[in-house]
């Protein structure tokens, strides 16, 4: 209920309850329709009245125009065929039965919702009239009305009338037209537009040969009135009359809208109005106001049709436009701007001042020009804004009052409640004392929301050990899905055995392929592209899901969206991860918000209409906008998501954070696997002599860098996909060089290239050029020709392809990145293949560096990255290629050896041999290296404007 007295508008209608001096427009209209009402009773049935109300509005126009004439423009009396608010006041008090439940607020033509009518018992809307025959629910007609609709068939109002009345005859006769004004350009084509298009249609004869006004009120088609009948219309059944349509005019904002059912003459005029747009929301017509006096003077001339002007135009038939003090009208929405406070967003309108005033925690803000309060007087406010008849202030949506309850409801600031510290006593250990400070915060945060968020910090910032963490305080409602872009499944299984000793490694389940089931492990590992082929095993649905990489979800047209989301709807937990949850528009947060929050927004073109700036087209809308971020992070970051930067933890961040990533062995061939069964064969065959080992050694190293090209390739291209786009990839072989940079160009990533072929002159230009901090791109570098003198601090990600036995050469490769300039914490990802030279590699790798640590010439070590994995030998044979591979790396003046034979066997690979040098070079994209792609360039805009958010209050 209103609490704020309404005197204002008291006094209006009070002043029109009196009636008072009328102007003389108004005194006019009142005398023709005193001059009606002589010829008919104003009481009588309801049918008798609308005939007789169409007869009224072109009688007129008949005996103005005549037949044929063409009609005579603004000169005309306002009242043909347009129902005025007197008009109907007087013609419908006696009738007491005449109001439709539900219809007399959208005949009032008032834009408050029904609730909004009781809210404000002092707002009785200006000449409130009883309009009769006004259809229930207003369904209008969708812009595009198909031949059949137009011609009546299918609906009712139409398709009851004979053809071969006169009656049917004008019916079809704008019915016909309806179709060609589609085809016709709007007013910019300069082909009758407007008002003087409107008047010729409405004034062209019918089929019949007659003008409508001709063949309804012509002399010999009406048969006067007497003794309170209704009038007979010859030649047409009284029942035509009943499809009369009334309507209002309502003002929203800068234009109007038209309220009123289905009337196919009404829509084929619509159309051919140049402003015109259909809201399928409303299924309301509106127009700009420049339409305005165009349409009514076009509805005049309908017969079927009456329509009530806007409020305070009721001089617009003689004046045109109407005229903007009375009808000034206010239209705007609330908006949050912090935790506490929201600003209403809204026109000037002194009433409304003087409403913002009253409330006790208003403030003006200078620069935005803007008032503001705290969220607990947002109801009240909103509340008092209703009995404003001129002003309409939409309150907050439903979600965001929601989720910002406490605010609303609390009566007194209170500082910001810190998020509980959660009982971590029954995760392991060694996870929980693992955890850095920030890390611990977002497990607390995501188990105070119940073990529902999007966890989205920034890439490298240990968003799995929190996962793993969250995921382990639920352990109960376990069996755990992980649902993972393929590349890392055995990097999480890798992940689970590192942090959670108490589980077993036969508990992970890995699933490799569309054959194996989803549900043997107490923790399920999956890839986004198997979830869509193995959903259908599922008989219980999984409590606990964690879905890493979740803007891989943004499109909810693709398969793998549609597999995990009635998952994430089932489950209780949902732990989304994601760096970079949208990369370009705020769109593609929908789908993860609704996994997390399946209440929130349940309609997305609420979402898109506050958020993503939503605009109609002609083909439909476009939701690929922005607007309003600031209150969407500040909804989601209350609710849905945890968001830290890189630079917000970087005194928590080790300078380089090395990982092992694990490529999946189903990626191998069954060529390539053989190929290397084969090379280790050889390596464990005995009594070879030193070069023959040797041979089987490079041969084996070799093998394992063709074999493992899908993996590298895969990988690189899921980074991209999360939003890596400037990072180094470290390979050795020519053969992975090649074949990743030509898997760039053919996605059109921007690269650069440099190797032993690459002259110094290129290199340090190459360098130069990647540094650019605007440049997104991806360095493929070799391991032993780009390892030294070069700097890419312009990047923080380090990616190795391939291994490589000096683990100096590796640390140099890595401090290209990880250098002066570089003020991030550095990621560096080694790509391990299982059943390759890498199972010998790598630990082999691990034990110098380990020596390097110890000596104080490392800074960190790898022992942590692959505590958990076996590289103990139990085989014999496996022991002998690893004590192989030991020695041969560790001879003296091995490295030099090895790369000649690895040259020999490669060529171009090493830094400074001879290669193919010219071959190198011809690899080359013109131009030194970029292959441009404007769509790449917008690709981190809308993180970009979000993390330089700060909050408005
Ligand atoms: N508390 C920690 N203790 C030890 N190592 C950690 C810790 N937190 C993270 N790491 C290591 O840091 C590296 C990066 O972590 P992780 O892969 O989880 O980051 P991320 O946020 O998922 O990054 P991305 O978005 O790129 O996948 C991993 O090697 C991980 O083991």
């Amino acid at each position: 209920m209103c609490r704020t007295p309404c005197p204002r508008q008291a006094r209006r209608c009070h002043r029109r309850a009196d009636a008072g001096p009328q102007p003389p427009a108004r005194r006019r209209r009142q005398a023709r329709e005193a001059g009606c009402a002589g010829r008919r009773p104003c009481s009588g049935p309801r049918r008798a009245r609308r005939l007789e109300r169409v007869c009224v509005g072109t009688s007129h126009t008949m005996a103005k125009q005549g037949p044929h004439s063409l009609p005579g423009g603004s000169s005309k009396p306002a009242s043909h065929g347009v129902v005025f608010k007197q008009q109907r006041t007087s013609g419908s008090s006696h009738n007491p039965h005449s109001v439709q439940p539900g219809t007399l607020e959208q005949a009032k033509g008032t834009w408050k919702r029904p609730e909004e009518a009781t809210a404000c018992p002092h707002h009785s809307p200006p000449d409130q009239v009883t309009l009769t025959g006004i259809s229930p629910p207003l369904a209008q007609s969708p812009p595009e009305v198909s031949n059949q609709q137009l011609l009546g068939q299918g609906h009712p109002q139409v398709s009851h009338g004979t053809k071969s009345t006169p009656f049917a005859d004008t019916t079809h006769e704008p019915l016909a037209s309806a179709k060609s004004s589609q085809d016709a350009p709007a007013s910019s084509s300069g082909q009758l537009t407007g008002e003087a298009h409107l008047e010729a249609k409405a004034a062209r004869p019918s089929t019949s040969g007659q003008n409508i006004s001709d063949v309804l009120c012509g002399s010999r088609s009406v048969v006067p009135r007497t003794e309170g009948r209704p009038p007979q219309t010859l030649g047409a059944s009284p029942h035509k009359a009943v499809s009369s349509r009334e309507g209002v005019c309502v003002r929203d904002g800068d234009r109007f809208q038209v309220k009123i059912g289905y009337n196919a003459e009404l829509i084929a005029v619509f159309k051919r109005l140049p402003s015109r747009n259909f809201d399928p929301d409303t299924k309301l017509w509106n127009f700009s106001m420049s339409d305005y006096s165009a349409l009514m003077k076009a509805v005049q001339r309908l017969r079927t049709v009456t329509l009530r002007p806007l409020e305070g135009a009721s001089s617009m038939a003689q004046t045109g436009l109407p005229s903007a003090p009375s009808l000034a009208f206010v239209k705007g929405q609330c908006m949050l701007i912090s935790r506490a406070r929201f600003e209403a967003d809204i026109g000037y309108s002194q009433e409304l001042i003087a409403l913002f005033k009253q409330m006790d925690s208003r403030n003006y803000d200078v620069k935005t020009r803007k008032w503001n309060f705290l969220l607990e007087e947002h109801n009240k406010l909103i509340e008092r804004v209703r009995c404003l008849p001129q002003v309409q202030l939409n309150p907050l949506p439903k979600t965001l009052t929601l989720a910002f309850a406490a605010q609303l409801e609390k009566t007194s600031l209170r500082p910001t409640v810190d998020v509980p510290e959660a009982d971590l006593s029954g995760v392991d250990p060694k996870l929980v004392s693992s955890l850095l400070p920030f890390q611990r915060a977002g497990v607390n945060f995501a188990i105070a929301k119940g073990g529902r968020l999007l966890l989205a910090d920034d890439m490298g910032l240990g968003k799995t050990i929190q996962a793993i963490c969250i995921a382990a305080f639920y352990r109960k409602e376990w069996p755990l899905l992980v649902v993972v872009p393929s590349s890392v499944r055995f990097t999480w299984e890798q992940a689970f055995l590192q942090w959670l000793p108490s589980l077993k490694p036969e508990q992970i389940n890995v699933v490799v392929t569309g054959k194996d089931r989803l549900t043997t492990g107490l923790v399920n590992i999956v890839s986004f592209d198997l979830l869509s082929k193995l959903e259908k095993q599922l008989k219980t649905p999984f409590k606990v899901v964690i879905i890493d990489e979740s803007h891989f979800l943004k499109n909810v047209k693709t398969a793998r969206c549609r597999a995990a989301m009635p998952l994430l709807k089932m489950a209780k937990r949902v732990i989304l991860l994601s760096g970079t949850p949208a990369m370009s528009r705020p769109a593609e947060l929908y789908t993860q918000i609704i996994a997390v929050k399946p209440t929130f927004f349940p309609q997305f073109h609420a979402f898109g209409l506050r958020y993503c700036d939503a605009k109609r087209h002609a083909w439909g809308w476009d939701y690929s906008g922005s607007s309003n971020l600031g209150e969407l992070k500040l909804l989601l970051e209350e609710a849905v998501m945890l968001r830290r930067l890189k630079a917000d933890v970087l005194a928590q961040l080790p300078a380089k954070q090395r990982k092992m990533v694990v490529v999946a062995p189903g990626r191998l061939s069954a060529k390539a696997r053989a190929s290397l069964d084969a090379a280790a064969k050889e390596m464990a065959t005995k009594d070879k002599s030193k070069g023959q080992q040797r041979e089987a050694l490079i041969l084996f190293f070799h093998r394992t860098a063709e074999a493992k090209i899908p993996c590298v390739i895969e990988y690189i291209l899921d980074l991209l996909e999360s939003g890596r786009e400037k990072f180094l990839v470290f390979a050795h072989h020519k053969v992975v060089l090649d074949a990743i940079t030509e898997e760039l160009e053919r996605k059109k990533v921007p690269h650069i290239r440099i190797d032993g072929a690459t002259s110094s002159a290129d290199r340090d230009q190459l360098c130069q050029h990647f540094q650019l901090p605007e440049r997104h791109a991806v360095a493929v570098l070799s391991i032993t020709a780009a390892n030294m003198g070069l700097t890419f601090s312009s990047a923080d990600l380090v990616v190795f392809a391939e291994l490589f036995w000096n683990p100096g050469v590796l640390m140099q490769a890595e401090d290209r990145v990880h250098r002066i300039g570089q003020s991030s914490s550095v990621g560096i990802h080694y790509l391990v293949a299982r059943g390759t030279a890498d199972d010998y590699l790598w630990p082999l790798i691990q034990e110098k560096i380990k020596v390097l640590g110890e000596a104080g010439v490392s800074e960190a070590n790898f022992s942590e990255m692959t505590e958990a994995t076996d590289y103990i030998y139990k085989d014999p044979k496996q022991q002998k290629i690893y004590d192989l591979f030991q020695k041969s790396f560790e001879e003296e003046g091995s490295d030099k050896e090895l790369l000649e034979a690895v040259e020999a066997f490669d060529p171009g690979s090493a830094s400074g041999t001879s290669g193919s040098g010219s071959q190198d070079l011809g690899d080359w994209p013109d131009g030194g290296t970029e292959t441009g792609s404007p769509e790449k360039k917008r690709r981190f805009e809308f993180f970009d404007n979000w993390d330089s958010f700060t909050f408005p209050l």
